[in-house]
C-alpha cells in the first residue's frame, strides 16, 4: 500500500477554541510526524489594496480565501514534496512578505472557519472536526484575543461581529456542521474528547503502517 498522510480538517466559528483543539491534538502527536495547516494563512494576498480598503474586505465570507494554493499545497504534502507556507499578518490584514518552509508530515492538521465548506478540500480529509462553541463565549474569547493579539479596538471588534462574522457565521460556517464526523463541544478543554481524537489518528496510523 502507497504511504499517504493523514488529514485532519478542524473547523467551527471564530472564537470557538479551532487553534486549541489543534494545538491539544499537536502536542500530543509531537513525537510523531505531525504539521500544522492555517486556513487563515491563507487568505488572500492584499498588498495591491490600500490599508483602508482592505479593512471593508469581507474575512468571514469564502471567496476571502484562496483555497486553489491552500489545495496546491496540500497535494503537495500529500505527494510528501515540501512546500513555502504563507503568512498572515491580521494587524495589515494581508500577508507578509515572508514564508515558512514546511517539510511533509505523516500528520497534516488543517484549521480553519471554512475548511469545511469547500468540497475540495473535504475530499482530502480523512477526519473532519467541528468545535462547537455556543456565541457568547465565542465573542468573549474573540474580544479578548483580538483587542490582545489583533490590534484591534473594543468597538472594532464588536462592528465587525454583528456586521459581519455573526451572518456570515450562520450563512457559511453554522451549516457546516453537518460534514462533521465528530462535533466537539467547547474546545481545547474537552480532554475526553481531544483523546479520543488522538487515539483514533494513532489508529489510522497504524493501519497505514506509518506509525
Ligand atoms: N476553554 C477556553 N476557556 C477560556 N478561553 C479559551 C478557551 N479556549 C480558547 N480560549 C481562548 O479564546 C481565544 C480563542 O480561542 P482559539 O483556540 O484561538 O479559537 P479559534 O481558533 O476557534 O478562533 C484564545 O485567546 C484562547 O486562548
Ligand atoms: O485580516 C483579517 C483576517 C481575518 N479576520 C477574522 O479572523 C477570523 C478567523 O480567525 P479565527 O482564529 O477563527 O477567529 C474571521 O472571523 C475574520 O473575521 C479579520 O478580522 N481580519
Amino acid at each position: 500500500m502507497m504511504r499517504k498522510p493523514v488529514v485532519i480538517g478542524v473547523t467551527g466559528g471564530s472564537g470557538s477554541g479551532k487553534t486549541s483543539v489543534t494545538k491539544a491534538i499537536y502536542e500530543s502527536l509531537k513525537d510523531h510526524s505531525i504539521l500544522v495547516l492555517e486556513q487563515d494563512y491563507y487568505y488572500k494576498d492584499q498588498h495591491d489594496l490600500p490599508f483602508e480598503e482592505r479593512l471593508k474586505t469581507n474575512y468571514d465570507h469564502p471567496l476571502a480565501f484562496d483555497n486553489d494554493l491552500l489545495i496546491e499545497h496540500i497535494e503537495a504534502l500529500l505527494r510528501y514534496e515540501a512546500i513555502d507556507k504563507p503568512v498572515y499578518d491580521y494587524s495589515i490584514h494581508t500577508r507578509s512578505e515572508k514564508v515558512i518552509p514546511v517539510e511533509p508530515k505523516d500528520v497534516i492538521i488543517l484549521e480553519g472557519i471554512l475548511v469545511l465548506e469547500d468540497e475540495r478540500l473535504r475530499n482530502l480529509m480523512d477526519i473532519k472536526l467541528y468545535v462547537d462553541t455556543d456565541p457568547d463565549l465565542r465573542i468573549i474569547r474573540r474580544l479578548t484575543r483580538d483587542i490582545r493579539e489583533r490590534g484591534r479596538t473594543f468597538d472594532s471588534v464588536i462592528e465587525q461581529y454583528l456586521n459581519v462574522v455573526r451572518p456570515m457565521h450562520n450563512q457559511f460556517i453554522e451549516p457546516t456542521k453537518r460534514y462533521a464526523d465528530v462535533i466537539i463541544p467547547e474546545g481545547g478543554q474537552n480532554h475526553v474528547a481531544i483523546d479520543l481524537m488522538v487515539t483514533k489518528i494513532q489508529t489510522i496510523l497504524e493501519q497505514k503502517a506509518i506509525l
